[in-house]
């Protein structure tokens, strides 16, 4: 390929983007160095710094000398909701449906085997199949097949451009994966939603890799459940806890396939028989995992004055700047993005296909190496992410000339 803007055109552009940044400031919030360009946010997103110093208290002040008061005293059992609350804000949900804790996986779990039993209406169990994104990441398609042994449904794996299509009177429920994992194509949730909607079924949304990354408008689009992971765009950390969204007016249906003891309306009240709590906690099983939990809302401390609407735009505008990069540096017919060209179906990565597939993982690792850290998913993809609050548009520019290096 050509260098159209030239090297120094590019080094140019991106000193002055990054001068323009509205979100510069916000890099300094983060542990981060100079001589590594971190594209794998998507997969780890890196380390708040106010972290570290509020984990050190809630070991040594916390556990270390309140112990069991801390329960209470420190906020520990409520810091579910809590925590929840301010994830909701980031995907348009407003206070009181949003539950933090399990993986994403046992949160799939909950919200799919709930939504087929919110089928199991007054007209018996006619609702038995379960739609799952044909390339959705392979946790819900197998927490979906495990839900659907269950419950006696059966499976249909779909494309996502034919789900609105597939969705019928007998689906009880889809579950879709907002952006996919490999390609970062951002797929239509309101229209989606609607769809299936349509067809008197649920939807439940995993925005593993769109909360924090992208807007997402929950409550704005009439989502019935969703699920997501804290530790990439949100920071969190390495196996943050997930969190788990219940419509409100669903809430008092959603009955819980793992209805632990937090999720008891009166949990201290230790009685033999459940009654299900209200409200947001329904979605909690047992103890929470409070190191990881109050790490991860500490973390997102760093979101407090950030408009994600500024963080939609950059992250846009950082993929965009890559593509431009990648197609003046990288050798005509190395690899070739499958990443959506559109910005209404892009996520905040970009994948590239290289040529050779067979060499895929070696040129992941020879970038890590020379210092730009992707990842690499079989057979032939190269992943960058782009995390808005740290990504400068000068480690955009230096990753793709390396890139470039690289295939050459
Ligand atoms: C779309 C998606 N869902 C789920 C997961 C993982 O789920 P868990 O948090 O249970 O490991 C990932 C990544 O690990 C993911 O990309
Ligand atoms: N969750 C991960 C983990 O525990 C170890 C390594 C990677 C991950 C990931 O998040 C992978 C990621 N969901 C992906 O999109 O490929």
């Amino acid at each position: 390929m050509s260098d159209p803007g030239g090297t120094g055109g590019l080094r140019a552009e991106a000193a002055a983007l990054d001068a323009a940044d509205a979100l510069r400031a916000k890099r300094a919030e983060f542990v981060l160095d100079d001589d590594t360009v971190y594209l794998d946010g998507n997969s780890l997103g890196a380390l708040p710094r106010a972290v570290p110093a509020r984990l050190a208290d809630v070991v040594g002040r916390e556990w270390g000398r309140l112990r069991v008061r801390s329960w209470s005293e420190s906020g520990w059992w409520t810091a579910p909701e809590r925590v929840g609350d301010r994830i909701g804000r980031l995907v348009g949900a407003a206070p009181g449906q949003t539950v933090v804790g399990d993986s994403t996986s046992v949160n799939v779990f909950k919200a799919v085997v709930a939504a087929v039993r919110m089928g199991w209406g007054t007209g018996g169990r006619a609702r038995d199949e379960i739609l799952v994104d044909a390339a959705t990441f392979p946790t819900d398609g197998y927490i979906a097949a495990s839900a659907a042994r269950l419950t006696g449904c059966r499976i249909r794996t779909v494309p996502v451009g034919d789900l609105a299509a597939a969705a019928g009177p007998r689906t009880a429920v889809a579950v879709v994966n907002h952006v996919d994992y490999r390609t970062g194509r951002l797929h239509d949730l309101p229209a989606l939603t609607a769809a299936v909607h349509a067809t008197g079924a649920r939807i439940v949304w995993d925005l593993c890799h769109s909360a924090g990354a992208l807007t997402v408008g929950l409550d704005a689009h009439g989502v019935d459940l969703a699920v997501g992971c804290t530790y990439k765009y949100l920071n969190g950390g390495p196996g943050a806890p997930a969190f788990l969204y219940v419509r409100r007016d669903l809430q008092p249906r959603f009955d819980s396939p793992l209805p632990g003891w937090n999720s008891h309306a009166d949990p201290f009240g230790m009685a033999p028989d459940h009654t299900p709590a209200g409200g947001a906690p329904r979605g909690r099983v047992g103890t929470p995992d409070i190191l990881s939990l109050l790490a991860l809302e500490a973390a997102l401390d760093v979101w407090e004055d950030v408009d994600l609407a500024a963080v939609r735009a950059k992250s846009l505008a950082l993929t965009d700047f890559f593509l431009r990069c990648a197609e003046a540096y990288v050798p005509a017919g190395r690899a070739t993005s499958v990443t959506p060209a559109a910005h209404a179906e892009r996520g905040s990565q970009v994948a590239l296909k290289v040529a050779r597939a067979e060499t895929a993982a070696r040129m992941a690792a020879e970038l890590v190496r020379r210092g730009v850290v992707g990842d690499h998913r079989p057979p032939d993809l190269l992943r960058f992410g782009f995390t808005p609050l740290y990504t400068t548009f000068g480690e955009v520019e230096r990753a793709a000339r390396v890139l470039g290096d690289v295939l050459a």
